[in-house]
């Protein structure tokens, strides 16, 4: 069942919208076996043309779904993220939409024309020159001869490769391959565009011009489907997000929600899920230590246990401890990773840092860090755990306690949570223009 997550603002943009791109009930197979497949294909061609073929939903030998009943539209000017895990059907159904395969059941409906940007070189001859590609390239895409050599110098401008224009293209690097790609594929002016992870080779200057002129394509009404592994591209650009998973569609609807959705079903399992308590074996643990780690949690201001810290909410991070002296000079440490995207160090706190030395007796204690607020945005998180003294002797470390931030405020395709408030004056701090 896929689940449907949309805000109402966006629900009611959308209505004012022409659907430019309906997918209805698509489902594909793809037999594992080549030999196999081959002996299927002949099969189905003899009796299509014999006239006896039926889609049939059965699976033979070794076949599987590489898409299963899915159906979605896409309005003018919007931007849908597609997401899911290697081998989830994200190709498979861009490959449906700009029609180089067929489905085995469901439809597409098309209105305008659409530019694939789907594999790195996609479209482009190598053994042809990048100026020659243009043309062939373009063409394919429904320009004339007269229209290509109309923006033939906005393409070369865009694609900046400079002198290259006139080398084969298997002479370029995937990077250059992909800057020529996304520049036909704009200068075509589609009313769709489908990209399919090619972004991510360009460099960063060149990355940051294409999602320039992707915005500026979107004010003009082109709707694209931008398929990428990197979560902020899909947060920072789409505003409805789509996820896949074994061919299935699993959720739908609003990016913040859908790609939290999935980063928890990518990065955590079963018990994990729902538990933002970690208890550890005291046999485990060093405990000829004066300080070992018994359980790591969060807790609200009340001192219940969290099985998801909230963004926004007042949170306790807690360190359960064994202690068998008094000890001073103590500095708990965390620093945490978002496991999605490139592991990136989102906070790295301590209480040394803080200059905020803590004071342990010899009875077992609980280390809080308390945190008004909770930054972190929605998302799946490691946090590395250190309690040390003076900052120099370790008493006891956790490498990774994995943990799910939910949210219930508004992000708004941001960052982290800035906790604030709204509000009119009238006082003037000037009230003359200079
Ligand atoms: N022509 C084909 N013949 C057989 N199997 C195929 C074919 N094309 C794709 N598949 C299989 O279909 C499934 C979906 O593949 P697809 O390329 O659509 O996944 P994806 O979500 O785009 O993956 P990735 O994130 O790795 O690019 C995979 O198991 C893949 O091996």
């Amino acid at each position: 069942m896929t689940i449907s997550i949309a805000s109402q603002e966006t629900s009611e943009q959308q209505l004012d919208n022409e659907v430019v791109l309906s997918v209805e009930g698509v489902s594909k197979k793809f037999c594992r076996d080549l030999k196999r497949s081959l002996l299927y294909a002949v099969q189905d061609i003899a009796t299509e043309l014999v006239g006896i073929r039926q889609k049939s939903e059965k699976l033979r030998r070794d076949e599987f779904w590489a898409l299963k009943d899915v159906s979605f539209q896409l309005r003018r000017g919007e931007a849908l993220g597609l997401v899911g895990p290697n081998g989830s059907g994200k190709s498979t159904l861009l490959r449906i939409i700009s029609g180089l395969i067929k489905p085995d059941s469901g439809f597409v409906e098309i209105k305008g024309r659409i530019a694939p940007l789907i594999a790195l070189g996609a479209g482009f001859n190598p053994i042809l020159t990048g100026r020659e590609n243009i043309y062939a390239n373009m063409s394919i895409l429904g320009l004339s001869k007269k229209e290509i050599d109309e923006r033939f110098e906005a393409v070369l401008d865009f694609a900046e490769i400079g002198a290259a224009i006139d080398a084969p293209v298997q002479t370029y690097s995937s990077g250059m391959a992909a800057r020529l790609g996304f520049a036909c594929a704009i200068y075509t002016e589609p009313d769709i565009l489908l990209i399919d992870e090619v972004l991510a080779v360009g460099d960063i200057k060149f990355r940051a011009k294409c999602y320039r002129r992707l915005a500026k394509l979107r004010e003009q009404g082109t709707s694209f489907i931008l398929v990428s592994h990197n979560p902020h591209s899909i947060l920072s650009i789409c505003d409805r997000a789509m996820y896949l998973s074994k061919g299935n569609l699993i959720a739908t609807g609003n990016t913040d929600l859908v790609m939290n959705r999935y980063e928890q079903d990518l990065f955590l399992n079963g018990l994990e899920k729902s538990s933002g308590l970690m208890l550890l074996s005291e046999k485990a643990r060093n405990s000829e230590s004066d300080l070992y780690i018994i359980y790591l949690c969060f807790k609200d201001k009340e001192e219940n246990i969290l099985d998801y810290p909230i963004t926004g909410e007042p949170t306790y991070f807690c360190v359960g401890c064994k202690v068998s002296k008094k000890l001073n000079d103590l500095s708990l440490a965390i620093l945490i990773t978002e496991m999605s995207g490139e592991n990136d160090i989102v906070l790295n706190l301590s209480a040394y840092m803080d200059d905020c030395p803590l004071q342990i007796d010899d009875k077992n204690t609980e280390i809080q860090l308390q945190m008004p607020y909770l930054g972190l945005k929605p998302g799946v998180y490691s946090m590395k755990v250190h309690i040390a003294q003076n900052s120099l002797t370790l008493f006891d470390a956790i490498e990774s306690f994995r943990f799910t931030v939910k949210g219930n405020k508004s992000m708004n395709q941001c960052s982290f949570y800035q906790p604030r408030a709204w509000k009119v004056t009238n006082k003037l701090s000037y009230t003359q223009l200079v």
